[in-house]
């Protein structure tokens, strides 16, 4: 099982990689990989285990977060309306988005960073995803508010992207009139 251990931090040349696509139909080691990202987000969000385990609750993370440098994420979060987006995405590609953004209120963190960056992290409010599911097969997925910063944090790390790299430098909570802030 996926541990904080094994979760990189900054510094980590595989958070600062593009790491490469995954070939299909997929390897019993990649669908591995994936179901042990998945359950680690599932423990991380168990009370219980995630006490037993020392974990930090993480509702998204990308392969080369535990220095695998594939295309490969998984989200395990609750919509606003309280459904369940649980999902293993390979080769993940973000198709179209929305004109609108949005960030979020209290800023983002990173289970690959471990100190606090201040500032809105700027983002597409809604994002149409292209990948393939645990089952080599194509999935089309739409994302807004929550759910679609996360994603789009998860599709950043796969693409060497860090959060604190959208921040702006000189005023971190600088906001443009069509930035929406999501509470
Ligand atoms: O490091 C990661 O990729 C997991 C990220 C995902 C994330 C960060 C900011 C905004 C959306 C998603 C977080 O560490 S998950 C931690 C967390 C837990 C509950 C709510 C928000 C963030
Ligand atoms: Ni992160």
């Amino acid at each position: 099982m996926i541990t904080m251990k094994d979760i990189v931090r900054e510094g980590h040349p595989s958070l600062r990689v593009k790491a490469k696509d995954v070939n299909l139909p997929l390897s019993a080691e990649d669908i591995k990989i994936g179901n042990d990202m998945l359950t680690f987000l599932k423990n991380s969000q168990d009370e219980e285990i995630a006490e037993k385990y020392e974990l930090r609750a993480g509702i998204g993370i990308a392969a080369p977060q535990i220095a695998v440098e594939k295309r490969i994420i998984a989200l395990h979060l609750l919509d606003d309306r309280e459904r369940l987006i649980s999902h293993v995405l390979y080769n993940p590609k973000i198709v179209s988005h929305s004109v609108e953004d949005a960030c979020l209120a209290g800023g983002e963190g990173c289970l690959s960073v471990d100190r606090d960056v201040p500032g809105y992290v700027v983002r597409h409010m809604r994002v149409t995803v292209s990948a393939f599911d645990i089952n080599s097969k194509p999935v089309k997925l739409r994302f807004k508010g929550y759910p679609a910063m996360c994603v789009q944090h998860e599709i950043d790390h796969i693409n060497g992207i860090m959060f604190y790299d959208h921040i702006n430098d000189k005023d971190p909570y600088e906001l443009k009139d069509t930035v929406t802030v999501i509470d």
